[in-house]
């Protein structure tokens, strides 16, 4: 289908097309792309405008160059501990940090703030069992809650847990409870340079070489996420999670999803997975689903909130016991940590998450960054997923070594003190230290995170990230490698502080 005047020689991917024929249904406009030879293919292509308009707005901050280099020095190089106010355009995290509907918004006054049966708990909880099909719901103020009481009751020391790649506080609580993780994703998962459909699938010779060496009475459940945070926001196949799904059940091992980002998981399917191109993403959630046998969710994400989580399951047993510990770490069972005006915002934000229109220009704004930092040859982890774009740390600071600079880190701390953008690092810092031998996990992916968050940035921001980037790879050889100042027992990224080796972050800036 030729769906405006392009020479056929441009090619356009999958998920292109998806957009633009979804725009098209419904606004017949043919725009004339004019083609520069040498020109950046990403201009030449047409990406469908915001399906939203706004409301509100807040300012962003600005300061000056000065003031940025004296707010990551106080910060102590690390992003994480900058001011919201001081940040020009907030890429840290795409956590909480989404803008709400109109209709959200209404729903907060719905509110009812009960301490026991807040009506609101029961349409969330009808939501995600027509959405997602699990039988039992525990609220949770947010994912770790649920990841918590999940692992808390699930798991018992010696265990280990099988997950297609580790994630930080997911992690935490599978070892403080005594697990062992064990990454079972595809190889290709670790590479930023490997471009495949589904990078975040479990390679299944590694599950089952798990299952041959420990035996499945210690493994509890595999934890699968959709999509992969940390290999770059990166999808899972449905034919993947069928394999998963028949191979952890023929030995009496459940299946736990994380849940989090499983509306951009579905939108990479339909667009990428044979079979799937006419299913709905609200079909495609729910048969994604009805391969496990429950989740952690973080809210904070796809439900399109600000603040939230829950668990689910299908065993009627570990609901009972999973409600005796929400109330003593969350609260009641029928509010977990929650406003009830904020479970009403989360049943409506998942019903709009469901709409190709919203699922796909978010995931479309996440492929336009990355098409122009990839067209100006910025290193980064493809192809670009689903809540942001990964720049390789690594090969952007290739005069740094990881374990002795931390690239990431420094190169978070230098685009912020350049152009007031926030990331986040993703390497050796997040990675943390073993915790029986203490030594330092050296994770292959050093990088940093431009997470978008959703609904709230236009592209013309994106333009604004890009040039940065862009123009910072040209100094890069002038970014100062880090040394740690105070670093942190656990979860050492969120809290810990750092200083340029060279005294300088960023020579003669
Ligand atoms: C994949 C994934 N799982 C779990 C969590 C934990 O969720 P929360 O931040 O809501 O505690 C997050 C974010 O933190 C996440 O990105
Ligand atoms: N889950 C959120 C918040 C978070 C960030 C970093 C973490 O390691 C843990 C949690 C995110 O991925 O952005």
């Amino acid at each position: 289908m030729t769906i405006f005047n392009m020479p056929a020689t441009i090619p356009l991917s999958a998920q292109a097309i998806a957009s633009l024929k979804d725009f098209e249904k419904i606004f017949p406009i043919k725009k004339k792309i004019k083609i520069f030879s040498g020109g950046i293919v990403m201009d030449m292509m047409k990406f469908a405008p915001e399906p939203f308009k706004i409301k509100m707005v807040e300012p962003m901050g600005n300061l000056d160059k000065e003031e940025r280099k004296e707010a990551i020095k106080t910060a102590g190089y690390n992003t994480f501990l900058l001011k919201s106010e001081e940040c020009f355009i907030d890429l840290l995290t795409d956590s909480g940090t989404n803008a709400m509907s109109d209709r959200q918004w209404a729903g907060l006054m719905l509110g009812d703030e009960a301490y026991g049966g807040s009506r609101n708990f029961y349409h969330l909880e009808e939501t995600v069992r027509e959405l997602f099909g699990f039988q039992y719901i525990v609220p949770t103020h947010q994912g770790r809650g649920a990841e918590n009481i999940l692992s808390s009751l699930t798991i018992k020391p010696g265990d280990y847990v099988p997950g297609n790649m580790y994630f930080t506080t997911t992690r935490f609580h599978q070892e403080h409870n005594g697990a062992t993780f064990r990454d079972v994703v595809i190889d290709e998962a670790h590479d930023p340079n490997a471009i495949l459909d589904f990078k975040g699938n479990v390679d299944l010779n590694k599950f089952q070489a798990l299952i041959d060496e420990v035996g499945a009475d210690r493994i509890p459940y595999i934890c699968l996420a959709v999509t992969v945070n940390l290999a770059g926001g990166q999808p899972v196949s449905m034919a993947n999670i069928k394999a998963v799904s028949e191979m952890a059940h023929k030995y009496g091992i459940k299946v736990m999803f994380d849940a989090t980002r499983c509306v951009e998981n579905a939108y990479f399917i339909k667009i990428r997975e044979k079979g799937y191109e006419d299913k709905t993403i609200k079909e495609i959630v729910h048969e994604l689903f009805s391969y496990g046998d429950g989740c952690t969710m973080s809210g904070k994400k796809d439900c399109l909130t600000n603040i939230g989580g829950f668990l689910c399951m299908n065993d009627k047993d570990l609901y009972i016991r999973a409600t005796g510990m929400v109330v003593q770490y969350e609260g009641m069972p029928t509010y977990g940590g929650m406003a009830g005006r904020d479970m009403e915002a989360m049943a409506i934000g998942l019903k709009e998450s469901m709409e190709f229109n919203y699922i796909s220009h978010r995931v479309n704004q996440i492929r336009y960054l990355g098409e122009k930092l990839d067209a100006a040859g910025v290193p980064m982890v493809k192809p670009s997923g689903g809540h942001a774009i990964f720049v390789d740390a690594r090969a952007f600071l290739d005069h740094l070594d990881q374990k002795t600079d931390f690239p990431a880190e420094a190169l978070a701390a230098a685009v912020y003190e350049f152009s007031g953008v926030r990331t986040m690092e993703r390497g050796i810092i997040s990675a943390g230290r073993d915790n029986k031998t203490g030594e330092n996990h050296v994770p292959k992916l050093e990088t940093i995170r431009l997470t978008i968050p959703r609904r709230v940035y236009t592209y013309a921001h994106l333009d604004y990230v890009a040039d940065a980037i862009i123009q910072l790879y040209q100094i890069r050889h002038d970014i100062s490698g880090l040394k740690w100042v105070y670093e942190p027992e656990v979860l050492r990224f969120f809290t810990g502080r750092f200083e340029p080796k060279n005294g300088e972050l960023i020579k003669g800036f």
